[in-house]
């Protein structure tokens, strides 16, 4: 697995905001897609691509144009969705698939509810939204199920991590050539398995609170 955690001064300036209890929904919202812009391009440094002939006004050169199959984009409902405006603007014609996965309160346990994804996901690059990367079940979870689909390259945004979260990934994946691409690698889990000093719950403070 590998890990890039962006080092950048208006990264961590945004992310200060996010964290902020203060911080209303509708801010939150475009923090987190101007964050996950800013992830996303370096993300994306691997992204397939082509040569293509192109000619200005000037004369005829070769360019570079994304290759087809586009990237595959896959926000985890919830909280993922609001990372998707973020992403697809910088990769407009990517294609979006969903999976959405929910953690028990309590049990921790990973329930998969929706699923709308390619059948066959062959040699594709995929890339996974994910605000919060905690105990990494979801994420865990959510990688076998792509790898299932024959997913090839997998790499993953996520806005904050836990150490323990990074470390489940490394034990359970073993050794799945994995990118996961951060704004910040926190602390620790607290005894609820929220990330500290984190955010809080990112579904709830994106889109208010849902039983
Ligand atoms: O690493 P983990 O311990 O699995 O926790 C992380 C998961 O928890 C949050 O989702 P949540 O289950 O709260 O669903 P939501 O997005 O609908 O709020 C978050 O968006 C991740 O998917
Ligand atoms: O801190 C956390 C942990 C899991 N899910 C969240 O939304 N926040
Ligand atoms: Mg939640």
């Amino acid at each position: 697995m590998r890990v890039t955690v962006l080092d950048h001064p208006l990264v961590a300036h945004k992310l200060t905001v996010l964290r902020d209890r203060k911080t209303p929904s509708p801010i939150f919202r475009l923090l987190v897609e101007e964050l996950v812009t800013l992830l996303a391009y370096e993300a994306t440094r691997e992204v397939r691509v082509e040569p293509v002939e192109v000619t200005t006004p000037v004369a005829t050169t070769t360019g570079t144009a994304l290759s087809t199959p586009r990237p595959l984009v896959v926000p985890i409902l919830r909280a993922g969705l609001g990372m998707l405006e973020g992403m697809t603007r910088l990769i407009p014609t990517a294609e979006v698939g969903f999976l959405g996965m929910a953690r028990h309160e309590k049990t921790l346990d990973i329930v998969t509810y929706a699923e709308r994804l390619p059948d066959d996901l062959s040699g594709r690059q995929v890339y996974v939204l994910d605000p919060m990367l905690a105990t990494g079940g979801t994420l865990v979870e959510a990688i076998k199920f792509l790898r299932k689909r024959g997913a090839a390259e997998i790499t993953c945004l996520c806005l904050l991590a836990a150490p323990e979260g990074l470390a489940a990934l490394e034990e359970r994946l073993d050794d799945d050539d994995v990118h996961v691409v951060l704004a910040s690698v926190d602390e620790k889990l607290d005894e609820n398995a929220y990330i500290v000093p984190g955010l809080g719950d990112a579904g709830d403070r994106l889109y208010g609170i849902v039983d």
